[in-house]
């Protein structure tokens, strides 16, 4: 278990985070928020990169910063800007990289073709990686942090540049590798991490917002999010969530507490709850 105890983080005067709690059990956390909300910050100190201003981040009761090493041991992590050589092949990077984590290489061997297997590249492993998709990239990477067979697996960003296909993939592989580990990957894009996460981590003004599953995040605003036909007036205590595309032309989806004239009420998803958690940092 990995637990957050009132953790901030100061840069100089200015407050990224601040007295944030939060607990991590086996499964998949996907950190979610605007840009600059944090996620970087709180990643790189679950990552032993940065240090907590104040309070502390415990491994099964210890804290990371006494255990170092061992802590890191059990540590799986994809930065946002995973390098690699390109003339390499993905087996022969992954020994490389299964050299400098001083795995022997008969372990490793085994390892690297049960890790290429799990990320769909047993067919791709001895291609050069220059002509790889980002998302066959991105799957070495995964391969690369699975190396050690680490307890906490850390993404950060990782469905930047998927395509659809991709992404499908990017969520079977995740699911396949939450089954008896910590998974935490952060991003902005809700769709991304609805399907995959079961815990959702979102941050506002600095503090944790909510620690929730996505159905009870968006269940938050049931009964407050209606569509309407596109081209009507908002009313005042009405806001816009998004604008989009209906079975009968273009509609608004809005956020009100009162139901609108001419409004269908609609099932609130992540989207919605995100627009409207939020919608004050936008106007
Ligand atoms: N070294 C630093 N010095 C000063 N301010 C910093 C530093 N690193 C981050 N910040 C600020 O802290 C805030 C949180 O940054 P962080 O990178 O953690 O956000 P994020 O949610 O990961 O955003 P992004 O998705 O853009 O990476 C931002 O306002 C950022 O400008």
């Amino acid at each position: 278990m990995l637990s957050v105890e009132h953790v901030t983080k100061t840069y100089g005067k200015f407050t990224a985070l601040e007295d944030i709690s939060l607990t991590f059990t086996p499964g998949v956390y996907g950190l979610l928020a605007p840009n600059g909300a944090g996620k970087t910050t709180l990643i790189k100190m679950l990552t032993t990169l940065l240090f907590p201003t104040k309070g502390q981040i415990l491994w099964e009761g210890e804290d990371i910063r006494a255990l170092g090493a061992e802590y890191r041991g059990l540590l799986g992590y994809l930065p946002q800007q995973f390098g690699y050589y390109p003339s390499y092949t993905p087996r022969q990077f992954l020994r490389y990289a299964a050299a400098l984590q001083c795995i022997p290489k008969r372990e490793a061997d085994g390892r690297i073709d049960h890790l290429l297997e799990t990320v769909g590249l047993g067919d791709a492993a001895d291609k050069k990686m220059k002509k790889f998709s980002g998302g066959m990239l991105q799957r070495v990477g995964i391969a690369v942090a699975m190396l050690n067979d680490p307890k906490l697996l850390i993404l950060d960003e990782p469905t930047a540049g998927l395509d659809p296909r991709e992404r499908v993939r990017f969520r079977n592989l995740i699911h396949t590798l939450a089954e008896d580990r910590i998974v935490i990957l952060s991003t902005h894009i809700v769709s991304d991490i609805e399907t995959i996460a079961g815990q959702i981590v979102m941050f506002k003004d600095h503090r944790l917002y909510c620690c929730d599953s996505p159905a009870r995040i968006c269940a938050r605003f049931q009964g407050r999010v209606f569509q309407l036909p596109a081209g009507m007036p908002l009313a005042p205590g009405q806001f816009l969530l998004s604008e989009g595309q209906g079975a009968d032309g273009p509609v608004l989806r809005v956020l009100c507490e009162t139901p609108p004239v001419n409004g269908t009420p609609v099932t609130p998803g992540l989207e919605d709850a995100f627009l409207a958690i939020y919608r004050e940092e936008q106007t």
